[in-house]
Formats: structure tokens, sequence, C-alpha cells
């Protein structure tokens, strides 16, 4: 029987492993670096590290090893972001401050090491890349109870970057205080959405009439809750705890499964892979006459595109009423079958970007 003294051995002994055969592939990783950089290829290619891990958890599984894909996905996402700084450090805008569900998504594809940029608006997010002072955007496009962020749509329609990835993120809520009885509290703090998402508890207990305040972001609500203790503030348990805001009750949201997808956005085009993704935006030059959006999916229909999903937006121009339409399908760009649809409508189509598919789609 070995004893915890031999344990302890034996799990130092494979840690000097892993740390060898670590930087034996950071050697490897640096000469990839060197690769990308003389051509000017894009560092991040999510579709080779989504084939990375799919292979590591087959052969997990064929060996009857104890890590699952999370398990598996938890420790190779930091070893990327890692590699990837090593290729080249490349600056990461997020929607700020530090503490709100979107830094969390950034910090979740490029880990702890990376260089972050926190900025208090979506817009400005989309004004960094398109300046090159971060190579990478990350901004929530879409709620599952709440639905679309139209700021980030309306903004991907004007811009020229594009969407490289998109990620899930289960969304919970704290409702946290300095106050020590509920009764003391005068206003709420949190982002427009946040109010959204927790109706019935703000419902259950009163919190309905008294007044509700948005601001930009859950994380700025926690320092306004921060900062008046007749205040209280609906936002993450990370905000909560990294602004010492004391929680009062957590997970307050209204549907427990409730969840945000993410996009991270950047000026490059991913390669083909699987399991792809394709986002675009449809103006209909006959939007008046009934029956332009059918033709117009008919098309996707007989070459049995499918779509994941479509969202109307007003056009906001001068010329009076119009509809632009957002829409995602399953496939890749450069695919044959998906440029014949999109080749007859070249005129109609704004294309924001091709990307593996997230996991656990709203
Ligand atoms: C090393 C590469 O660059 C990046 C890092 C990867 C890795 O650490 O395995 C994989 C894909 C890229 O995001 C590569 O493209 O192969």
């Amino acid at each position: 029987m070995k004893t915890l003294d031999d344990c302890r051995r034996s799990i130092d002994a494979i840690d000097n492993e892993m740390l060898e055969l670590l930087n034996k592939r950071m050697k490897v990783v640096e000469r990839v670096g060197e690769i990308k950089n003389a051509s000017g290829g894009a560092i991040y290619r999510p579709e080779r590290e989504k084939a990375i891990i799919e292979r590591l958890e087959a052969q997990s599984k064929a060996n009857g090893g104890a890590l699952n894909k999370s398990a598996i996905e938890a420790i190779f996402l930091e070893i990327f972001a890692v590699s990837r700084n090593l290729e080249r450090p490349e600056k990461i805008a997020y929607l700020g401050p530090e503490g709100t569900f979107t830094h969390q998504a950034a910090e979740s594809r490029f880990g702890a090491m990376s260089d972050y940029i926190s900025l208090s608006s979506i817009h400005s997010v989309f004004k960094t890349l398109e300046s090159k002072r971060a190579k990478f955007g990350v901004v929530p496009i879409e709620n599952s109870k709440d639905g679309i962020v139209g700021e980030t749509l309306d903004l991907l329609a004007k811009s020229s970057v594009k969407i490289v990835a998109e990620l899930y993120m289960p969304i919970h809520m704290s409702f946290v205080t300095k106050a020590t009885k509920i009764e003391d509290i005068k206003k709420i703090y949190s982002k427009d959405k946040g109010f959204g998402q927790c109706r019935e508890f703000l419902s259950e207990h009163n919190l309905i009439n008294i007044e509700h305040i948005p601001v930009e972001s859950t994380a700025k609500a926690a320092i306004l809750a921060s900062e008046d203790p007749n205040s209280a503030a609906i936002c993450s348990h990370i905000a909560a705890k990294l602004y010492k805001v004391p929680t009062m009750f957590e997970n307050i949201e209204d549907e427990h499964d409730s969840s945000t997808r993410f996009v991270i956005l950047s000026d490059f085009k991913n390669g083909i892979s699987e399991h792809d993704k394709t986002s675009i935006l449809v103006k209909l030059e006959d939007a008046k006459e009934a029956g332009s959006l059918v033709h117009f999916l008919q098309d996707f229909d007989e070459e049995n595109i499918n779509l994941s999903k479509i969202e109307s937006r007003p056009s906001k121009d001068q010329s009076g009423f119009g509809y632009w339409f957002y829409i995602d399908f399953y496939g890749h760009i450069d695919e044959p079958h998906i440029q014949k649809v999109l080749s007859k409508h070249d005129a109609e189509v704004t294309w924001l970007g091709s990307y593996v598919k997230g996991e656990d789609e709203l």
C-alpha cells in the first residue's frame, strides 16, 4: 500500500515530467510562432484548438482516464493561451470593468496571463479593434432570456471587425448590498438586462417599486453599491467579491439555465472545420415585396443549409423604414454550397464571420 509520502513523491516525479513536456511543447509553439509571424498568419486558430480538445477527449475516454471533456478543456485552454502569448502577445479588449461576465468569458479563452484592456462600452471595444490598439474584442451578443444585444448587432453592421469565435456562459446573478436589512435598500443598480433577468425575484421581495438604476455593466453596479450602503446591485458573484460587497441572495435569476452568448472579434478569417457557423447581415433589395425573405431563405433550404438564428433589426438609415436581417447558419463561408447561395445575393449580404460553433447553444 502506498503511503501519503509515496503518493506525493510520485506526484512530484510526474509534475517534473509534465513540466519538461510542457517546455518541450512550448519550443514547438515558438517555431509555429516564427512561421506565422513570417507569413502574417493568424495566431489564434479556434478550429485547431477545438480539434485538439476533441482528440484528447476521445483518447481519455478510450483509455478510461479520469479527465472528462470539461477537465481537459479547463487545463488545455490555459495551455493554448500561454502558447499563443509565446507566439505573439496580443491585447484583448472587453466590455468591462473587471468582474463583468464578459471579462469572465474573455479569461476563459485568453487565460490569466494575457494583456487585457477593460472598456466601458461595446462601442469602445469595436473602436479599439478598428484602430488596431487590440487584436481581439469580447462582447455579448445574446442572452437566452432577454434576446439579442442590439448594440453589438448594430456595430457589426457598420464595422469591418469580424466574429472569429463564440462561446456560451451560464449566467448566475447575485443580489449584493452593504445593507443588513432589505428594507434599508432605497435603490438597485444593474445592467438593464440584469433587471430583466430577475423580475420574479424583485417582485417576490417587494423590490419592484424602489428605484432601479440601469448602468453600463453589472460590475459598475457592484462598484456603485459598494459606495452606498442604502443601495444594492444585481451582479455576478465575481464582481461582488472583487468590489467587496456582501451577497444577500445568490442565483436570483428567473431562469436558472440562463446563458449568454459572447463573440470574439478580430480581423482575420478562420480555416474551415467540421463544426462551423457563419453570421451574415442581409439587406433585401426588394424588401417591400412580400415574399422576398421567403425566396432568400428558400435558396438556403435548397442547399440544405440549416439556420440557427434569424433576427430582424430596423435599418436606422436615412431612407425611411427598412429592415435588415441578422442570420446565423451552419457551415463556413468558403464551402462551395454556401458560396453558391451567397453569390446569388452578393449585393445584399454582408459576411460577419465564420467560426467554430460554441457548445451549449442557446
Ligand atoms: C500552436 C498554434 O497556435 C495556437 C495555439 C495552439 C496550441 O497551443 O496548440 C493551437 C492553435 C492556435 O490557436 C497552432 O496554430 O498550431
